[in-house]
């Protein structure tokens, strides 16, 4: 029996779709899942493809060509472990492990090196498409083993999806760097999809605008300088209307977010590592408020705001939340960036943020025409400190920062919460400020605490009598 080419185990929605292109691509693939009717149901949807079932984990291994090669797609967290484990019998010195899933990306180093002990390569990637970009072409961020990568490359790059020429896959870095940056992305895409959500209130409760007639601005700022997957399937969900009501389907939706924990970590990383990202962990904050829908509904009723003024010029306000909707996203991008780097150099990975922004340009959810200005502010100078300092996004802020802070105080004096708006714009004022008043706070640590400070008109370290 011919050997197929690569293994995929996990057979939800992000398995069996990759599996499918793969297929799709060429590949022969052995497909295994725990719960067998999963390998059944595919295997009956895929016939007349290059895809065969294993039932067990043993005939998975068995059926691969050697070094084998095994992309794992199930529930991040221990299953990652356990299925590992019991891999590990079968396999032998020089297989390829690739996990695909939203691992922790301190769990990857840890599986890399324990698996390097045992001379089986291990490459932790992100995946990032959902569903369809599964299937049609994800963007994919490998990292650990070069050489390992080297050998899966190939197919790889045949799955992912194409800018152009460009697959939008590239090597990012050792051992965890390639789960680093999938994580980033997705506290980017938190921080982005808050951000719409703020255009959306402010549009529906400033200018009083029905869903319908907000997916027409979307639509439309969809193709200018805000196109992105993001702003396009918003447009489109806030045309589609529930069978079972006939009221616009946003409308049914309860206001309730989840979320499976790659914001989060992003969010705790970053602290970790001492990098400001207030977008970013403003995003996740705000999914847990409203999923404290019962305390709000509660609030509300005892809780009065200013009454909501209409706006005079609904036209030019509605351009107005655009810039401020387009800059806020250009700090929320620079503070995900920034992240990046803070990782790289704690990390020694040396990643290359300009291919980075290229290989996000397609297949995942944050792909955007704005990426390739991020692409450009790195060819231009690769250890650029901030993307508020490239010219490009610095002239974009100048044209734009006094929108961003009207649409802002609009909000404050309605009463409506824009936080990623608000604190996109405080960064970037702190970011710009060449004093902050941590003088005071100096003072006051070193009044209570005698935790010295440092002094703007000499050298060393201080500590004054504060209660002489
Ligand atoms: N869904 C998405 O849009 C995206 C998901 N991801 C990530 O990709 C990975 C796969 O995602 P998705 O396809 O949504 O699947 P899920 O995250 O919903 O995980 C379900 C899969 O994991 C398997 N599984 C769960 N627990 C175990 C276990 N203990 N041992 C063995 N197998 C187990 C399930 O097998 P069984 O059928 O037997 O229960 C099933 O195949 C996850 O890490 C996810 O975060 C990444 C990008 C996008
Ligand atoms: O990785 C992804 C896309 O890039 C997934 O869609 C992710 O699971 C979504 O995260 P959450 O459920 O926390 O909103």
């Amino acid at each position: 029996m011919n050997k197929s080419q690569i293994g995929v185990i996990g057979l939800a929605v992000m398995g069996k779709n990759l599996a499918l292109n793969m297929a799709n691509h060429g590949y022969s693939v052995t497909v295994y899942n725990r719960s067998e009717d999963k390998t059944k149901q595919l295997l009956a949807e895929a016939a007349g493809r290059q895809l065969t079932g294993a039932y067990s984990l043993q005939e998975l291994v068995a059926s691969l060509e050697r070094p084998r090669k095994i992309l794992i797609m199930v529930k991040a967290g221990s299953p990652v472990d356990t299925t590992i484990e019991q891999l590990l019998p079968y396999l032998e010195q020089g297989d390829i492990l690739i996990d695909g899933g939203n691992s922790f990306y301190q769990d990857t180093i840890r599986r890399h090196q324990q698996l390097a002990a045992r001379g089986i390569h291990f490459i932790g990637t992100g995946v990032s498409g959902g569903e369809e970009g599964a299937l049609k072409g994800p963007a994919i961020m490998p990292g650990g083993d070069r050489k390992a990568f080297a050998l899966v490359q190939p197919i790889f790059e045949a799955i992912a999806a194409k800018v152009g020429e460009d697959a939008c896959c590239t090597y990012i870095g050792s051992d965890g760097a390639g789960h680093f940056v999938k994580m980033v992305h997705n506290g980017i895409e938190y921080a982005d999809m808050q951000l719409i959500c703020e255009a959306y209130v402010l549009l529906r409760e400033l200018l009083g605008l029905k869903p319908e007639e907000i997916k027409e601005i979307f639509a439309g700022w969809n193709q200018g300088e805000l196109n992105s997957y993001l702003i396009e399937i918003t447009a489109d969900i806030l045309g589609k209307t529930d069978p079972a009501t006939g009221k616009p389907m946003v409308e049914v939706i309860l206001d309730k977010a989840g979320q499976k924990g790659t914001g989060k970590w992003t969010s705790q990383v970053a602290l970790d590592l001492g990098v400001p990202i207030p977008s970013i962990t403003t995003a996740v904050f705000e999914r847990y408020l409203s999923a404290m829908k019962d305390e709000r509904v509660a609030a509300a009723k005892r809780l009065a705001g200013p009454e909501i003024q209409a706006v005079r010029k609904p036209a030019a306000f509605a351009e107005a939340i655009r810039r401020a909707l387009y800059v806020s996203k250009i700090g929320a991008y620079a503070q995900g960036f920034s992240l990046m780097a803070g990782a790289s150099r704690q990390y020694g990975w040396d990643l290359d943020l300009g291919s980075i922004a290229m290989i996000f340009r397609g297949g995942c959810i944050i792909r955007a025409q704005f990426l390739n200005k991020i692409k450009e502010a790195y060819d231009k100078n690769q250890d650029l400190p901030s993307l508020f300092l490239d010219e490009y996004f610095r002239t974009s802020i100048e044209n734009y920062q006094q929108d961003w802070r009207d649409v802002v105080v609009a909000a404050i004096q309605a009463g409506i919460p824009v936080p990623a708006f608000t604190s996109s714009l405080s960064y970037f004022d702190s970011y710009r400020a060449a004093e902050l008043p941590a003088n005071l706070l100096q003072a006051q640590r070193d009044y209570f605490g005698a935790h010295t400070f440092e002094r703007n008109d000499k050298e060393g370290t201080f500590h004054h009598n504060w209660e002489a």
